[in-house]
């Protein structure tokens, strides 16, 4: 699966670039003119292109907290390749139908006493779905409303602009206030009592720097949106402080625009993810690509020539007595806090 991706890199230049548009605050003819809708592996991922502005959708909907299980990963994976069949696209925005929760990171239920035909499938699914973001044609748009740790913070991290939502009380589609949500990011693992794998731990230092990323990673820090802004985590933070939709744009909303996307429709954050997105697809798709290549082959080819020795260490690792205990301790934890809500 390796090669195809690293020459999708190499070869797919000569797809021709589309018409930009304009973009406004509160222009909403980008979602009404969503003419085509991939879902695939039972919806786990909403997927809607716009030819004309030349940019995609794919909106992670993976109830509660798109953790990413083998069927997450590969459902993210067929999605961006049938995204990435379709020249007209240039741009895609990677986005949760959870307001709150970008990714939760891996579903920690596939890491307990797993089945060793699955563990090894899910732990490869992972690998590719960094591998086709990291490595695609496509400019891709983080849209990071919500909490996005371990996992979560590397599916970000692997796309080619942040754009994160700082908090505040924003309104609610129904105009109620809504309550307050700062959301976090980063690669938390060790607070989990585990290591982030290698090449997630890399891709931390490729995007923040060693010395920042040698700390984070110790500590497991989690970012609250500023911080990650200034530690270069995310490439911009937008508050939602003074959006209110008005009942016209609402009704509107609610009849063009199926649910899970309704409430990202009325976001800055993704608002700005298009603008982004937009900025992207204007570019010479030759010179875009070529330029992603430089920065990036050199460390997709190191993850791919490793990579059955990383399934082979993951699985090992997992399946050890004292790494089940700690990880079954923490969905208990995890549940627990859950239902005290
Ligand atoms: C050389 C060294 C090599 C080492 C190689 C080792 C290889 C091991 C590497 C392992 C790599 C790991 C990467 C990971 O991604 S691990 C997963 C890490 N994720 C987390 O720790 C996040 C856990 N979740 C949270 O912190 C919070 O849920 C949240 C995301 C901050 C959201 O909080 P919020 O209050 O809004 O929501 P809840 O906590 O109430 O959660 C809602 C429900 O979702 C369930 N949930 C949450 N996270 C997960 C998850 N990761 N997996 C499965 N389920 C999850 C939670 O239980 C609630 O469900 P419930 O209501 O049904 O109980």
């Amino acid at each position: 699966m390796a090669a195809p991706l690293l020459s999708s890199l190499c070869c797919r230049h000569s797809l021709r670039h589309c018409s930009p548009r304009r973009f406004a605050r509160n222009d909403l003819s980008f979602f009404r003119s969503l003419s085509t809708s991939i879902s695939s592996e039972k919806s786990l991922v909403l997927s809607h292109v716009n030819e004309d502005a030349g940019v995609a959708i794919l909106a992670m909907n993976r109830p509660p907290a798109n953790s990413l299980s083998l069927e997450l990963n590969e459902a993210i994976c067929t999605s961006l390749k049938e995204i990435d069949t379709n020249p007209k696209i240039q741009s895609v925005i990677l986005a949760s139908t959870n307001p709150t929760i970008f990714s939760a990171g891996l579903d920690v239920t596939e890491l307990i006493s797993p089945d060793d035909q699955r563990l090894p499938k899910f732990w490869n699914s992972l690998q590719q779905v960094y591998i086709d973001l990291y490595g695609s044609r496509l400019a891709i748009i983080a849209a990071i409303q919500g909490h996005a740790p371990a996992a979560g913070c590397m599916l970000a991290m692997a796309c080619d602009y942040r754009i994160m939502y700082g908090g505040g009380e924003g309104s609610t589609v129904d105009g109620r206030k809504r309550k307050s949500h700062i959301p976090t990011i980063g690669l938390n693992e060790t607070q989990l009592g585990i290591a982030a794998p290698p090449w997630m731990g890399q891709l931390l230092v490729r995007t923040i720097g060693f010395r920042p990323a040698e700390r984070a990673l110790a500590l497991g820090t989690l970012f609250p949106p500023m911080e990650a802004l200034i530690e270069g985590l995310v490439d911009d933070v937008i508050t939602e402080e003074s959006f209110s939709p008005s009942a016209d744009t609402i009704h509107a909303l609610e009849k063009l625009l199926p649910d899970p996307i309704r409430n990202q429709a009325l976001s800055l954050v993704m608002q700005k993810a298009f603008q982004e997105a937009e900025l992207y697809a204007k570019i010479s798709p030759q010179a875009r690509v070529a330029s992603k290549l430089v920065t990036r082959s050199e460390s997709l080819k190191d993850m791919i020539a490793s990579r059955e020795a990383d399934t082979e260490y993951f699985c090992s690792f997992i399946c050890q007595d004292t790494v089940q205990k700690n990880l079954k301790k923490y969905v208990e934890a995890l549940k627990k806090k859950s239902k005290s809500k």
